[in-house]
């Protein structure tokens, strides 16, 4: 039986980050990976450094769900090569979409005529940004949920925040989910990941779903449960694209996003691209998160396609035709367009 670990938290919470460090230790040298996000523009993959054929990026068709079947064919499809001998792989990592609920996949892992005799589960991993996770949990219950089935959470970000916050979310975490173990980003990796994998771990009961409305679209699965908002509706999370053809400005750029945030961050949950610079040869990547803009990283390589500047928002009730606009308004480009 393949143990197949879990790795959600909201929005930005450092999830793939976490992957790539988790990605170094020796246990997870014959880890597949599986990372589902939502959009169009999948930026993760080109975000993770490992890349190779062990790394699977799942595209949700939904916003709010990881979308079960897709998962599970990811894993039958992972299995049925390892079979044929095309690859091999001891363990499978999956990186939820940040406004995943966990429970159908786990439920997924017990309840599939074919994938419960192949794979275990083989424990839940939950990053919980230690500076946006107060607001979150109090205004998003997947967050919560992510929490309540964690067998371990890993608090990120605790180098921004201040450590009498960190001491009282701590708290509200062992409240929420008693038996987590609490681990931090500074805690060494091995630690994180040691008896990962070890059996099949038990989804704790606080995880387990209640009655929810839902209401979701076309390219959902029905038959789970969902815990948020409608997202058809105005004020509904959703996800849209800047795709910008001319080189920006830096300066410009920066001043723009830390006013946007600024300004609108309790409605900006995630904010993520690929920036192509004036005087830069390798591409940038930026991330934000609500009011906190991340410092902006170098990236190795170009991903294929063209050359081009990509920005994923994710966002509740705001209009992405007021982003654009205020982007363009305030570089002066004008090539800017916006994909759904
Ligand atoms: N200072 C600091 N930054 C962190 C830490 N963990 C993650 N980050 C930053 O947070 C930003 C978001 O991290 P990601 O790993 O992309 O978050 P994610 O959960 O995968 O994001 P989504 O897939 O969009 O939900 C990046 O700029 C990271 O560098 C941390 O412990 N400290």
């Amino acid at each position: 039986m393949t143990p197949v670990i879990l790795l959600t938290g909201f929005l930005g919470s450092g999830k793939t980050t976490l992957l790539q460090r988790l990605l170094t230790d020796p246990s997870m040298q014959g880890a597949a990976v599986l990372i589902n996000e939502f959009g169009e523009v999948g930026l993760d993959h080109h975000l993770l450094d490992r890349i190779d054929d062990n790394v699977v990026l799942l595209k949700s068709g939904c916003i709010c769900c990881t979308v079960r079947g897709e998962v599970a064919d990811a894993l039958s499809n992972l299995d049925s090569m390892r079979t044929r001998g095309e690859i091999d792989f001891d363990r499978v990592v999956i990186e939820t979409t940040g406004l995943a609920d966990p429970y159908p996949v786990l439920q997924t892992l017990t309840a599939h005529p074919v994938l419960r005799s192949h794979f275990v589960n083989g424990g839940v991993l939950t990053t919980v940004d230690a500076v946006n996770a107060g607001f979150q949990v109090e205004h998003r219950a997947e967050a919560a949920r992510q929490i309540a089935a964690a067998d371990r959470i890993v608090l990120t970000k605790t180098d921004l925040a201040d450590q009498a916050d960190v001491a009282q979310l701590k708290r509200r975490l062992s409240k929420i989910n008693p038996g987590a173990k609490i681990f931090t980003t500074h805690d060494p990796v091995g630690s994180l990941v040691a008896g990962f994998g070890a059996g099949d771990h038990v989804v704790p009961p606080a995880a387990a779903p209640q009655q929810h409305d839902h209401v979701c679209d076309a390219h959902c699965e029905h038959d789970h449960h969902h815990v948020h908002h409608h997202h058809d509706d105005q004020l509904g999370v959703i996800s849209f694209s800047l795709i910008i053809d001319t080189e920006i400005d830096w300066t410009m750029f920066g001043t723009w996003l830390t006013l946007l945030l600024n300004r609108y961050g309790d409605r900006i949950f995630r904010v993520k691209g690929i920036l192509a610079l004036k005087g830069e040869d390798r591409p940038i990547a930026i991330h934000g998160v609500q009011h906190l803009v991340h410092a902006p990283t170098h990236m190795e390589n170009w991903p294929e396609g063209p050359r081009q500047s990509r920005l994923v928002f994710i966002l509740e009730g705001l209009s992405p035709d007021l982003i654009k606009r205020s982007f363009a308004a305030f570089t002066g480009l004008e090539k800017v367009r916006t994909a759904a």
